[in-house]
């Protein structure tokens, strides 16, 4: 279940040209489903989200027909630097117990991808070697960035029908604020939450980080790649990657918690459709989510106080596309039903 094959090479200049030809929305197959839901036997517009669901997943999939028959849940696992500032709940070695866990088949995001008959896929990226703290220079050079977005990319393969995103990287909540607030503006407190569970002198430090690392790489926020490079690490440097492999292969992509929404927000800001084909799959009880996803356009499908990551949230909403497809599957049109229209 682990995929650990030596990561390609890669340069930024590759991802570039990838950012600039993304292919968009099949709007006729859209248009056809949503002829097809305004048919079924229901008032207009009454599966609410679940119809909207059925639509993205065919203007992504390019077919009138979407299915969410083979869903792949991708958890990648990255080492931070900043770890060492006390940041963190957990120590980083938790990244590869839990990696072990994973293939051992005792953590939650068995079970979630169990319940939804998924394939599970763990990214483990170099946890032996943590990527820098960002406060001293940046968590990541330029090769390492591609290669990690590079290795991301190999998770989108034919056939899958969603790609579900998610991480394990302890202290990485850091990173993601740091992401946040160099991306987005604002201040350090506006991004900075718990994580794992931090609060008193370690959430005042967490929040000293943040601020120091984006004041520091205050010469490249004007590039969200470099961005990435120099705040990021490499599980959310391959999330961006796997977002892209997706929109190139025609998968739809649902993203879990802040992590991997804060990874996804790099894509964003090079193009502002380049996160069209994904959905925000739950709303994380990480305090700044809500302010990304509401800065991203995104609304979450699900609100259940989970705040885990491993891709479990992204999971969970893979019943909520199978509902989604089943009813427009399933249901009887009016004509067929015999059932009367509006008077
Ligand atoms: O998904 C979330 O929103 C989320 C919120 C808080 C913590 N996490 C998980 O906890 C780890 C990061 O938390 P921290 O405190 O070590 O930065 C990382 O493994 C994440 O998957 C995940
Ligand atoms: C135990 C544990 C499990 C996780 N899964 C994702 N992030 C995590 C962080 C911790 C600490």
């Amino acid at each position: 279940m682990t995929t650990s094959s030596p990561p390609p090479s890669a340069t930024f200049m590759e991802m570039r040209a990838v950012l600039a030809r993304l292919p968009g929305p099949d709007e006729a197959a859209r248009a056809k489903v949503r002829l097809r839901q305004a048919d079924l036997t229901k008032p207009p517009g009454s599966l609410g989200r679940l119809e909207e669901i059925t639509e993205w997943l065919a203007a992504w999939q390019g077919s009138s027909e979407p299915r969410c028959r083979r869903p792949r849940v991708c958890v990648f696992a990255g080492s931070h630097g900043v770890v060492a500032r006390g940041v963190s709940a957990y120590p980083a070695d938790v990244n590869t117990q839990m990696v072990q866990n994973f293939v051992s088949g005792g953590a939650a995001i068995n079970q979630l991808t169990a319940a939804i008959d998924g394939d599970l896929r763990v990214y483990e990226m170099d946890l032996a070697h943590p990527v820098g703290d960002f406060t001293q220079g940046p968590a990541m050079d330029e090769a390492r960035c591609a290669r990690a977005m590079a290795y991301g990319m190999m998770a989108a393969e034919t056939g899958i029908d969603v790609l579900c995103l998610g991480e394990m990287g302890i202290g990485n909540t850091t990173s993601a604020a740091a992401l946040c607030l160099a991306l987005l503006g604002g201040q350090a407190e506006d991004w900075v939450g718990p994580g794992t569970g931090v609060a008193g002198a370690a959430l005042e430090r967490k929040i000293e980080t943040v601020r120091l690392g984006v004041e520091r790489h205050r010469a490249v926020l004007d590039d969200p790649l470099q961005v990435l490079a120099a705040l990021g690490g490499e599980e959310l440097a391959a999330i961006c990657g796997a977002i892209l492999a997706a929109r190139m292969g025609r998968i739809p992509v649902l993203l879990d918690g802040y992590a991997s929404t804060a990874a996804a927000a790099v894509l964003q800001a090079v193009d502002p459709h380049a996160l069209d084909h994904c959905l925000v799959a739950h709303r994380s009880a990480e305090p700044a989510h809500a302010a990304l996803c509401a800065r991203l356009g995104q609304k979450p499908l699900l609100d259940l106080g989970m705040r885990l990551g491993e891709a479990s949230g992204a999971a969970l909403a893979v019943s909520l596309l199978k509902a989604a497809c089943a009813c427009l599957d399933g249901m009887a049109t009016f004509n067929r039903a015999g059932v009367s229209g509006p008077v």
